[in-house]
């Protein structure tokens, strides 16, 4: 059953999941979980290292067994990988099990933001053309979210702002996750 109050973000790398994720739990007073950070936690490896020995399908299972510990209908602000939206069953348990906010930004933004950022094994080599690449790859991917923000230009606090505001309106929407 969906839970109003387990806000899911999700998004392309540097669109701002992990840093809004964090302001926005304190803003609302809810536990906050990074699958990033949990695999990390969970493995005492780097992205970079699990990367470099199991290859991304063995970081695509990790990532699928956290979601999985992570959705279990606990109310909180869960933030994802940029790639959680790769695997079909990923996508439907972020459906039935939460409210899921995409975030987007334009290809510019997503690479001032990325600037200088470390372990993001994807983008290894040409950034510019790793990040259009993978952006093309993965069109239409975050669009099964029930809402969208587009960053672009905005502050962190302002997207918290906007998220709380959506939030909000959402409370009184019937909940879509049950059939009619
Ligand atoms: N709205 C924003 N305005 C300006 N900078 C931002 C904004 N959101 C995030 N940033 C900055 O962009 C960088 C990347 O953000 P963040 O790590 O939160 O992205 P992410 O979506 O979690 O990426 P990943 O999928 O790789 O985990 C950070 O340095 C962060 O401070
Ligand atoms: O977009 C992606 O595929 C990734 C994004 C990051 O959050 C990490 O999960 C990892 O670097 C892969
Ligand atoms: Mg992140």
């Amino acid at each position: 059953m969906r839970q109003r109050n387990l806000i899911i973000l999700i998004g392309f790398m540097g669109t701002g999941k992990t840093t809004v994720g964090k302001a926005l739990a304190d803003r609302l007073k809810l536990p906050l979980t990074d699958t990033d950070q949990e695999i990390e936690r969970k493995t005492g490896k780097r992205i970079s290292e699990l990367f470099r020995e199991f290859g991304e399908e063995g970081f695509r299972d990790l990532e699928s067994q956290v979601l999985k510990q992570v959705l279990d209908g606990t109310p909180g602000v869960v933030t994802t990988g940029g790639g959680v939206v790769l695997r079909p069953e990923n996508v439907r348990l972020m459906k039935e099990t939460g409210w899921v906010v995409a975030l987007h930004a334009s290809e510019e933004e997503i690479l001032r933001r990325l600037a200088g950022t470390a372990d993001r094994p994807l983008l290894l080599g040409d950034v510019r053309q790793r990040v259009s690449r993978l952006l093309n790859e993965r069109r239409g991917l975050y669009d099964f979210a029930h809402v969208r923000v587009d960053t672009t230009g905005m502050t962190v606090a302002e997207v918290v702002d906007k998220i709380c505001r959506l939030a909000e309106n959402e409370a009184f929407k019937p909940d879509r996750s049950r059939p009619s």
